[in-house]
């Protein structure tokens, strides 16, 4: 049997598109999906996403971590999988689709970029010891960094570090450093530890998200600007009186790089 793909990135992130409207792609082969994404013995991403039809919404996103498991809300994917969607068109330029934390609205701008509507983030941020947690769709912790240390990082071991103590290690959380801009108009640096890869990858947005969000408890103005080792994306939100955050938008490109078929 063979399945065909597309292969997409959104700065860096980058995922195999399975169209998938027929449902004919086993959801519980955790084995087919991890091998998939892996670089050496298949196509290679950090996840995979099926394209499925839904009575409600345009389309439902699926995503899979690179581990083969079921994933929570994907920022990049989910630009990815509204370009694959358009791709096929299943969309025009606006949608409105269903991710595993629910409802999603999006728009292609003119440059081709995805604008992609993200959930409320409700309630006061957790400060603690390991950074701030928040959820914007997907766990994450936000620890932040002086100037120039955010090179030199290594994190892979220091994300694992956090992902995997007493506190995380069941249900995991994706770790993100961010370094503070020397001056305003430059962008917060942002490098990601990703749950489920469990390796460090070339951009997270729904872990830039949750930077963004922090960030602005430390002065950063909608739209936040952010460049991850992949690239540039940006954030707007408005910050709510009582600690939460609504009308989030994550912003970038969603890049379409190859396509072929694989035999499984
Ligand atoms: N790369 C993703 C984040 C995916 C979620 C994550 N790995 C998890 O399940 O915890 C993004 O762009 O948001």
């Amino acid at each position: 049997m063979t399945i065909r793909f597309y292969k997409y990135q959104g700065t860096g992130n980058d995922f195999v598109m399975v169209d998938d409207r027929v449902q004919q792609f086993d959801a519980s082969n955790h084995q087919l999906v991890r091998r998939l994404c892996d670089r050496r013995l298949g196509i290679g991403a950090d996840g995979l996403i099926l394209l499925r039809q839904h009575v409600d919404f345009d389309f439902e996103m699926v995503y899979f971590n690179a581990d083969g498991y079921l994933g929570s809300m994907c920022g990049n994917g989910g630009r990815c999988t509204v370009a694959f969607a358009h791709h096929l068109r299943v969309i025009e330029n606006e949608t409105r689709f269903i991710a595993a934390d629910g409802a999603h609205e999006a728009h292609i701008e003119a440059d081709g970029t995805v604008n992609l509507r993200m959930q409320d983030v409700l309630g006061q941020q957790e400060v603690g010891e390991d950074g701030v947690f928040l959820n914007t769709g997907s766990p994450h912790i936000v620890r932040f960094l002086d100037p120039s240390r955010l090179t030199e990082l290594n994190v892979v071991n220091e994300g694992r570090a956090i992902r995997y103590n007493e506190r995380f290690r069941e249900r995991g959380t994706n770790v993100n450093f961010a370094e503070i801009p020397p001056t305003p108009d430059l962008p917060w640096q942002v490098r990601t530890y990703e749950r489920g890869v469990e390796d460090e990858t070339l951009s997270c947005g729904t872990g830039v998200t949750a930077v963004a969000l922090a960030a602005s408890r430390r002065g950063a103005i909608s739209p936040v600007h952010l460049r991850t080792p992949g690239g540039d994306l940006r954030v707007s939100f408005e910050a709510q009186p009582d600690g939460s955050f609504t009308n989030i938008y994550l912003n970038g490109p969603a890049v379409r790089v190859f396509e072929g078929s694989i035999a499984v």
